[in-house]
This record gives C-alpha cells, sequence and structure tokens, in this order.
C-alpha cells in the first residue's frame, strides 16, 4: 500500500481489541492518525501507578485495570485519502471510536477528528468506512496536544542552533505564556497562556504549502522529501539578491545588515538574464525554504514581541526536524528579537492537532477518557472528572512514531 503510515511495532498482526481510540487531524495537505495500542500482557492492576497517581490527587477507582500500551502515529498525504481509509479499514481502526448513548441510534460509532477535513470528508468517512466523525475545534487540539507534550513527554522541546540540538528542560509550572507557532500548509500563531486559555493572535498564508507548491512547480519535484532533500546541497546565493550584491560586496554596517544578509529573495531572477531551466532544483529548494522559514521566524517573532512572549514553540509537518529549516527559524527569531526570544521545536512537531482530538475523548460520557500525565520528572495533573479511562503517559518515547503511555480501562 502506498502509504506515509509510521507506525512502529506493526500492529497489524495484533487483534482489534488492543486497538482503541482512533483519533484523526485532516489538514490541508496531510492526514494525520494516532490511536492506542495496548500491549497483549498490559491488562493488570498497576498498584505503583496508581498509588502515584493519588499521590498526585487525581482520581483513581481500585476495580479499573491499568493497561499498558503505546500511542502510534502515522500520516498519510491528504491527497491520497483513500489510502488512509484503507488503512484504517485494515487495521479495523474505525472500530475504536465510541458509541453515544445519547444519540437516537447509539450503535453509531464517533471517531474523534480535527482539521479542515474533519468537515470536507465527513461524508466520505460515512459512506467508506460507515463512522461519523465527531468534530473537535482545530486550534483547541493543537494547543491541548502541546501542552500535553511540552509538560508529559520527556525530551519533547529542543533548540536547535549552528547545528547544535539541544533539549530544553521545561517546567510544566513554568510554561506559560508562549507562543505557539503551527506551521503546516497555512500557519497559524497562537498565544497560549494555560489549558484551554488561548488565543490565536496571528497567521500567515506563506506556509508549508507555499514551499511545497512553488518548489514543485518551480523544481518538478515529484514529493515533498524530495523538495527537502535538494535545498541540502543547494546555494541560495545564486538566485538570492544579498545586500552585499546591492552594496558592492559591503556590508551596510549602519543598520545593521551585512553583506550576506539576504536583501531580497530570488531577487537575482530579476537581473541575471536567465531562465527557470538555467537554475538549479537545488538552489531554487534552498531559497524558497530560507525565503518561507526567514519569513516565519520573522513574523513570530513579532507576535512574540507584541505579547512580550519570550518562548516560541514551532510545529507543524512543514518543519520536519529539518536542520536547515529550523536553523534558519532559530536565526531569524534569535536576530530580531537580539537574541531575548528562543526558538523551540517538537519531536512530534505535526501530530499536535491529531493528539488533541485523541485526548477529547475524555468529554464523552461513554467510553470517554480522562487524560492524567505522569511523567516521570515533572508530576503533574490534569484530570477532570466524571470519566471513564484514565491515560498516563509514563513520558518514555522511544523515537517520534510512538509514546508508551497507560489507560486506566474500563
Ligand atoms: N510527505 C509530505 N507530503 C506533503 N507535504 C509534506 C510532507 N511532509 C511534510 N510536508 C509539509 O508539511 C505541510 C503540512 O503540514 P501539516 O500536516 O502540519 O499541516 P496540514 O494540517 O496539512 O495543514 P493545515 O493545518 O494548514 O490544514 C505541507 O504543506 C508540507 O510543507
Ligand atoms: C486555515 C488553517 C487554520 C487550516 O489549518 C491554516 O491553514 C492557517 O492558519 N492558514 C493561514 C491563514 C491566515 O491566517 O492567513
Amino acid at each position: 500500500m502506498d502509504h506515509l503510515a509510521h507506525v512502529s511495532n506493526q500492529p497489524n498482526s495484533q487483534p482489534q481489541s488492543q486497538i482503541s481510540h482512533l483519533a484523526l487531524d485532516i489538514g490541508g495537505s496531510l492526514i494525520k492518525l494516532v490511536y492506542f495500542c495496548r500491549y497483549d500482557d498490559s491488562c493488570r492492576d498497576d498498584d505503583e501507578l496508581r498509588s502515584q497517581n493519588e499521590s498526585l490527587g487525581s482520581k483513581s477507582d481500585n476495580s479499573r485495570p491499568v493497561l499498558g500500551g503505546k500511542l502510534h502515529f502515522a500520516k498519510f498525504e491528504t491527497s491520497k485519502i483513500n489510502d488512509c481509509l484503507e488503512f484504517i479499514h485494515s487495521m479495523k481502526l474505525h472500530l475504536s471510536g465510541f458509541h453515544d448513548c445519547t444519540a437516537p441510534s447509539s450503535d453509531k460509532i464517533f471517531i474523534k477528528a480535527t482539521g479542515g477535513g474533519a468537515y470536507k470528508f465527513a461524508d466520505l468517512f460515512k459512506e467508506k468506512l460507515g463512522v461519523s466523525l465527531d468534530k473537535e475545534d482545530e486550534m483547541e487540539c493543537l494547543v491541548t496536544g502541546a501542552n500535553f507534550l511540552l509538560k508529559a513527554v520527556h525530551q519533547e522541546a529542543f533548540t536547535y542552533l549552528d547545528g547544535q540540538k539541544e533539549f530544553a528542560q521545561i517546567d510544566p509550572n513554568d510554561l506559560y505564556p508562549y507562543l505557539l507557532v503551527n506551521i503546516g500548509s497555512g500557519v497559524s500563531m497562537i498565544k497560549v497562556d494555560g489549558d484551554g486559555k488561548f488565543e490565536r493572535v496571528s497567521g500567515t498564508s506563506l506556509g508549508g504549502g507555499t514551499f511545497w507548491g512553488l518548489g514543485r512547480l518551480l523544481t518538478k519535484c515529484k514529493n515533498f522529501d524530495e523538495l527537502l532533500e535538494l535545498s541540502h546541497q543547494g546555494n541560495n546565493r545564486v538566485i538570492d539578491m544579498l545586500v552585499g550584491d546591492i552594496y558592492g560586496g559591503t556590508d551596510y554596517a549602519k543598520i545593521g545588515l551585512s553583506a550576506t544578509t539576504i536583501a531580497s529573495s530570488f531577487g537575482k531572477a530579476i537581473s541575471d538574464n536567465k531562465e527557470l531551466v538555467d537554475y538549479k532544483p537545488e538552489d531554487i529548494s534552498r531559497s524558497l525554504l530560507r525565503m518561507i522559514s526567514n519569513n516565519i521566524g520573522q513574523i513570530s517573532y513579532l507576535n512574540a514581541l507584541r505579547f512580550g512572549l519570550k518562548r516560541i514553540f514551532f510545529a507543524g509537518f512543514f518543519i520536519r526536524g529539518h536542520a536547515y529549516t529550523m536553523d534558519t527559524i532559530s536565526v531569524a527569531v534569535n536576530f530580531w528579537s537580539k537574541g531575548e526570544a528562543e526558538a523551540m521545536f517538537l519531536r512530534h512537531e505535526g501530530f499536535l492537532g491529531a493528539l488533541g482530538a485523541f485526548m477529547s475523548y475524555e468529554k464523552q460520557c461513554l467510553d470517554g477518557l480522562t487524560v492524567n500525565k505522569i511523567p516521570q520528572r515533572f508530576p503533574i495533573s490534569v484530570s477532570s472528572a466524571g470519566n471513564k479511562i484514565y491515560c498516563s503517559m509514563t513520558g518514555k518515547s522511544n523515537d517520534n512514531e510512538s509514546i508508551e503511555c497507560t489507560v486506566y480501562g474500563t
């Protein structure tokens, strides 16, 4: 199957009963899936975890089994939604939603979904899989996902500057406020003040879709990874007009611009007397990546300045853990803020919305899910009352494809 699923442990071979709570984020470019898959032998009474839970002040029910397992992540191109539907069907993931006890027909299965595609493709999911999509607000899901990852998952956030990746120690008691910049097809900038407390303060249509769309047209690359890969070997100075190109090789020191600063992205193309075929695709890719990343870095900084925010977390699948992208964004934030603000990145960058949708199962009256995170290093408890399942993250994340976690089952 031609899908982009990144799923560890190949749960294909496991019976459906071990998989629960599929959640979707259907974006303009990519569909993201999150689901819980419990270990074969995980159903046990975990007294240690339960007493830890209680000591943190969260509700616990002695009759509940504790289910150990993993949260799995997968993604597909939205344009290949049929592959995604096939994957869900073959894994029987669509049977792992919830039944709404208040709905007229209680045999209806609902799957939590966010992103524009939750609206656009609702009928398709109904027709092909027989499930209804229970829509959750996209911004709310992004924030829930980000807060969860930042509080619960060990070594989730990191800085990246001059090729150096450094994991950040995030104190959950000193997390807010921060700016969340989600770079998907388009870009959303959200000021986050707490759990469920946020405001979308800005956005730009020059995002990941712009890089991929323009890049595809200008380079004839067939897929996103190929375009990103090309940028490694490229030289943006071939196409970008630098300050030095305008100032005869010298800096414009008086206003703080060095000769190597880009004065005008793609500016050399106006005077080179060259056609598109005369430029190397790798140089085009690099200029494009630099242009988009710089612009997002700058707008993000301006919004951080507007609200006095010191920390900016960048997420979304545009980043793809790509060194040059992260470096460019970090340099832009650092340059404009004169070192006052810091750019940080997330390991599960593209799955914030899907995780937020996953966690929204806690709202349901039946088969609901209360997410009660107990990270190893920073104990916190974010549970709400009256629900049936407790999910507790151990905080261990082996890679960005799955996270170990524990669920209090019914
Ligand atoms: N395999 C891929 N195919 C297409 N785009 C990719 C791929 N990997 C990374 N990207 C980049 O990630 C972007 C999509 O990121 P993301 O999934 O976070 O956003 P989205 O949810 O699709 O968009 P939006 O939130 O604006 O609806 C693409 O526009 C592209 O720049
Ligand atoms: C429209 C959404 C929110 C869809 O995810 C996203 O693509 C976006 O934030 N675009 C930028 C729109 C703007 O603020 O100009």
